[in-house]
């Protein structure tokens, strides 16, 4: 089975003074919410994240079944592009789906048919009726990636589409991730109030 890496090195400036990677979603810390929703689908756990960060994200995932490795940001506070090349560059498998840690309602199904879609390429990126492409919700050959992301970083270059236009990946549209999932495997949660309208629906 492929991996599956945990983007967490933001500073959650929209949710105010605490880290929302850790903070209590109806009794689970969000990215543990994240880590479970993906554990049929995904063998390893890699955790991207700040050394700061590293003690209370160990805690919340320190009885997770399957094997967790952490990648530390040697370099903070480089966006999130940088956060999936420093994820990535620590797996060894063939394919890695990268989510971040503020999707809690990350839907395996969905995860599985991106795993299926990416055969043969380089990556698969979900595309919704908005036209972004969910970069952040997405399966990727870890080498090609990283080295996409190098090049991009190198040239100043900051938009997660970026490393996107120098791999063969395939784009999966909303039409067809509606008929193996549910949508709201996308929705994220930045503010405070996004976060209580979440534990309203993880409460049973
Ligand atoms: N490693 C790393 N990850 C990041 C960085 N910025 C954002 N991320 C991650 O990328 C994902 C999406 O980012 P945002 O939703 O903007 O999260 P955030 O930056 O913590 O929150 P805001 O400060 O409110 O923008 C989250 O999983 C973040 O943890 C960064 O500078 N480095
Ligand atoms: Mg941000």
């Amino acid at each position: 089975m492929p991996a599956g890496v945990i983007l967490a090195g933001g500073r959650s400036t929209r949710f105010g003074e605490q880290d929302k990677a850790v903070a209590d979603l109806a009794g689970v810390p969000m990215l543990r919410r994240v880590a479970d929703r993906i554990g049929g689908v995904v063998d390893e756990l890699v955790i991207n994240c700040r050394e700061d960060q590293r003690d209370a994200i160990e805690e919340a995932v320190c009885d997770y079944p399957n094997p967790t490795k952490f990648a530390i940001d040697s370099d903070p506070d480089q966006g999130p592009m940088a956060g999936i090349r420093t994820g990535l560059a620590a797996c060894d498998d063939e394919y890695a789906f990268v989510v971040a840690c503020d999707m809690p309602f990350v839907d395996s199904e969905l995860v599985n048919y991106l795993f299926e879609r990416a055969e043969g390429h380089e990556a698969a990126v979900p595309r919704l009726g908005d036209g972004w492409f969910q970069t952040t919700h997405a399966v990727y050959e870890p080498n090609p990636m990283v080295e996409a992301c190098d090049t991009a970083l190198g040239e100043e270059k900051r938009k997660i589409v970026e490393p996107l236009f120098e791999l063969d990946y395939v784009v999966v549209e909303e039409e067809e991730l509606q008929k193996y999932g549910s949508l709201e495997s996308f929705e994220n949660v930045n503010t405070k109030a996004e976060f209580e309208a979440a534990v309203q629906r993880f409460r049973p």
